[in-house]
């Protein structure tokens, strides 16, 4: 299998300072990948580096098997930048068609691809209007529609929702879900961590230019999980009862947390209680998400938590 990314021991200076160090990656075929750290912590350097935009100090990449510095590679990346600037007096059709171009896609082709691409991201029917009048948003669904134009193998989101409303955000995710469901690999950075939970198969946290934490999601937020129950009374012998089903914690007269291993403890939780007579309130799990890892990691102000530096990450897809 072609990895879509791979990079060994991949470093990048600015005048003698390290801004990415050790970086060990690979990303697999149709794998989502977020790659997520505060600001500063070196992730577009990544992405530039990785779209041969940017030379490394040290170390090699490989991406879709080739150098990012050859043009028949690049033809088959896909990029949405951050800070998209388009050209304001193109058209989202002239805008694309010129990309297309770049890509080598015929002209034949862009007939039917363009407005298709258009529709998918939801400007169909405003792709005669120019870019200089689109909204913000807008103009991140266009990026988007370039990104995705020449049916690339790998494409780089790089804060792709950050301009959208709550619709649009639900768009890109679908977007991005059918991109993995084509084998397209998508490296996706962003600070919208609920966003990345839900669609990333993998993720890497970067800090000051390291990994600091990497795995799919159940590597990272699976394990306990604090189940919050909320009865009228909580009696003693309900307690033995859920003090056998896991660790108790935060316990007062009517509600406690019961640490248990997975959620398939849940249904036990609520017989429990029934078994007992109380009246059941509520049964929470209260699992950890991304932003609870991230503030762990990364610390609240960005530099506290703690430094790991992995020797390899190896980030194949996940089933
Ligand atoms: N061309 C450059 N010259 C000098 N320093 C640079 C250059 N580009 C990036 N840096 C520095 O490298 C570090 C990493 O920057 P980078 O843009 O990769 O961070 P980031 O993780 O993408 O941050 P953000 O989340 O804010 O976009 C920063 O300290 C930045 O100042």
């Amino acid at each position: 299998m072609t990895l879509a990314i791979q990079t060994e021991q991949l470093r990048k200076e600015y005048k003698g300072r390290a801004v990415v160090q050790s970086l060990d990656l690979e990303v697999g075929e149709g794998e989502v990948f977020g790659f997520l750290g505060p600001n500063g912590a070196g992730k577009s350097t990544t992405v530039k580096m990785l779209l041969g935009l940017v030379r490394p100090t040290s170390g090699s990449i490989k991406v879709l098997g080739g150098s990012p510095d050859d043009p028949a590679v690049r033809a088959r990346l896909g990029f949405l930048p951050e800070q998209f600037r388009f050209q304001t007096w193109m058209t989202a059709e002239e805008f694309l068609k010129f990309h297309g171009q770049l890509a080598g896609l015929k002209a034949e082709e862009l007939r039917t691809r363009i407005p298709a691409v258009l529709k998918r991201v939801g400007l169909g029917g405003r792709g005669t209007e120019a870019l200089g009048g689109y909204s913000k948003g807008m103009l991140q669904r266009a990026g988007l529609a370039g990104a995705i134009l020449a049916r690339p193998r790998l494409v780089f989101l790089d804060e792709p929702t950050s301009a959208l409303d709550p619709v649009g955000r639900v768009e890109v995710r679908e977007i991005i879900q059918e991109l993995r469901g084509e084998g397209v690999a998508v490296f996706l950075n962003s600070h919208l961590l609920s966003e990345v939970e839900q669609v990333s198969d993998r993720v890497a946290f970067v800090k000051a230019g390291v990994v600091v934490r990497a795995g799919t999601m159940t590597e990272l937020l699976g394990g306990a999980l604090p189940v919050l129950v909320k009865v009228d009374h909580l009696s003693p012998e309900l307690a033995a009862a859920l003090g056998r089903l896991g660790q108790l914690e935060h316990q007062t007269e009517q509600q406690v947390s019961v640490v248990v291993s997975g959620e398939e403890a849940i249904p036990a939780i609520a017989q429990a209680v029934f078994a007992s007579g109380a009246q059941l309130y509520a049964l929470t799990p209260q699992r950890h998400d991304l932003e609870d890892l991230f503030l762990e990691l990364v610390g609240q102000n960005g530099d506290t938590g703690q430094q790991i530096q992995l020797g390899h990450l190896k980030t194949e897809k996940v089933a």
